[in-house]
């Protein structure tokens, strides 16, 4: 999905009004329903003890105004208090009107109270400022973001962290979402400079604008969302078999890391692969009975478990030694879709006369396996994102840069933000899980494998954002059930 900056979505709005395309009033009723949905969605998965008292809080402008939609459309569900900082004649108009809809369930001018009220509440909706913000907040809206910040409350915080500028600058503070609700399309702040600490995980809204004026709105660069993997999902036919889904093979695990490689194949298992066979070095299985364990095996190049798998994930958890040294420079030789992780990323180097290769290939590093890759390879490392590019652009690979906000780069250097995930994916092991996804959606012929690789990377993420347990125990074991829920919300025929 396409990113454009705060300037062009405003203007996007106001031609989309002018023009008579849809009423500005419709726009923020489809804004505020869409919103409260997400609110719902978000206090479905809390634990049952949770109050789920909603604090919302209106700014002036048009942002306060889809907090007072909001405010409707949940008041009957959950306890909702409703402030606004300013009289209610001082609003946009359209926020005005909204306004008067809920104007007995809402407190204004609140501005020196809200700071005793924020723990008043479970949740705070944020609905102070968004795309109108011009200027560093300062006085009481300072404190009251700093305060909300300090009170461990999770926040949802609608088209923007109140606070962060279109720039993704915050020179004084902002809101530190537990979720951005993005409004149309996605926006520059969210993946600029202070704007990936502020923003949360990211959920963008489809709000109707017309197709044509997305079409022309000038680019920012590129980010997946789950709109766009519902369009990348790939559906079965009737008559698929196990080969017709595909075959994988996964090549991982040494005697120490012994963990990996079940990871790894019990999440390619789930994600669409026909057949999913792990060759590796240890006795241990994998939760699921269907896939084929080869131990040890001799010279699996020659087998035809080689010759019939479509992928090959090379990687997770194994030892580098002469026997993979030389397993390695086949697999680049060969003609197999390639998804290369962990320490065969450090093979990469000495073998590199031998890109570009005839085949797919995507490399799934961390920002320490990838600063050893551009050293090797003698590319300047000290700005990540660039060393990324110039290893996807000169091996004419994929490069997904794993972080915070993973970036996938194509052969050609343009690059995507994956928007799934939080910090429960920072557990020895989650690595494993994305590289077997990726090698499972991979296991085909003629597909757009970058439109794969981002989907398994947003899967990936999707998975522990519906992790409904506490963040800091989620385990990797979890990941096949997780990935098929994901699977399933993207599409009731997944
Ligand atoms: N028709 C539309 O334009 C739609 C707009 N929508 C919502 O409207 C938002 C944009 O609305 P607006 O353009 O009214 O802008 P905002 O609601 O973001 O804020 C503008 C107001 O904030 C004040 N302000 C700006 N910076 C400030 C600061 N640092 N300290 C104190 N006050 C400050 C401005 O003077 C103005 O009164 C979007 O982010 C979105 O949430 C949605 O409802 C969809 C439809
Ligand atoms: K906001």
């Amino acid at each position: 999905m396409k990113i454009i900056s705060s300037e062009t979505m405003r203007d996007l709005d106001a031609r989309t009004i002018a023009n008579k395309r849809v009423a500005s009033l419709e726009l923020m009723e489809r804004a505020g329903k869409q919103c409260s949905e997400q609110i719902e969605l978000f206090c479905s998965q809390l634990a049952p003890h949770h109050k789920k008292r909603l604090i919302i809080l209106c700014g002036p402008g048009n942002n306060g105004g889809d907090g007072f939609v909001i405010a409707r459309y949940l008041t009957s569900k959950f306890e909702v208090k409703t402030y606004c900082t300013h009289k209610q004649d001082k609003l946009s108009p359209d926020a005005k009107t909204n306004s008067s809809k809920v104007s007995e369930l809402c407190e204004f001018e609140a501005s020196s109270q809200l700071l005793n009220k924020i723990t008043e509440g479970d949740i705070i909706i944020d609905c102070l400022f968004g795309t109108g913000l011009n200027r560093a907040l300062t006085g009481e809206y300072e404190t009251l973001v700093n305060s909300i910040n300090a009170s461990q409350l999770p926040v949802i915080s609608v088209d923007s962290p109140s606070g962060l500028l279109s720039d993704g600058q915050v020179p004084s503070a902002a809101i530190k979402a537990t979720i951005t609700l993005s409004i149309g399309l996605p926006k520059t702040s969210y993946f600029q400079n202070d704007g990936p600490a502020h923003v949360g995980s990211l959920i963008n809204l489809d709000i109707g604008f017309s197709k044509d004026y997305i079409t022309q709105a000038p680019s920012e660069g590129q980010a997946f969302f789950a709109q766009d993997a519902k369009k990348t999902l790939q559906s079965f036919t009737y008559n698929s078999h196990k080969y017709t889904r595909g075959q994988c093979l996964i090549i991982a695990g040494s005697e120490l890391y012994n963990g990996a490689p079940i990871i790894a194949a019990d999440s390619a298992a789930v994600s669409g692969a026909g057949m999913v066979i792990l060759a590796h070095e240890s006795l241990r299985t994998p939760q699921n009975p269907g896939i084929i364990c080869l131990t040890k095996p001799p010279d699996i190049i020659k087998s035809h478990f080689f010759e019939k798998s479509q992928s090959v994930l090379i990687g997770p958890g194994i030892e580098i030694n002469d026997k993979n040294k030389k397993l390695f420079t086949h697999l680049i030789k060969s003609d197999k879709a390639l998804v290369i992780d962990a320490s065969a990323i450090d093979l990469i180097a000495d073998n590199k006369t031998l890109f570009p290769r005839n085949a797919p290939t995507i490399i799934t590093p961390h920002a320490g396996e990838l600063q050893r890759l551009a050293k090797g390879l003698n590319i300047n490392h000290s700005d990540l994102s660039k060393a990324a590019q110039h290893i996807a652009q000169n091996l004419s690979i994929q490069v997904l840069l794993k972080g915070p906000q993973s970036k996938i780069y194509n052969e050609q250097g343009a690059f995507s933000y994956n928007t799934s995930g939080n910090w429960a994916l920072s557990t020895a092991g989650s690595g494993d899980a994305l590289a077997g996804i990726i090698a499972s959606l991979w296991a085909k012929k003629d597909i757009n494998y970058y439109e794969q690789a981002q989907l398994g990377c947003f899967i990936h993420g999707k998975s522990v954002d519906f992790y409904t347990g506490a963040k800091r125990s989620f385990t990797v074991d979890l990941f096949p059930s997780l990935i098929s829920k994901v699977l399933h919300s993207l599409s009731p025929l997944a």
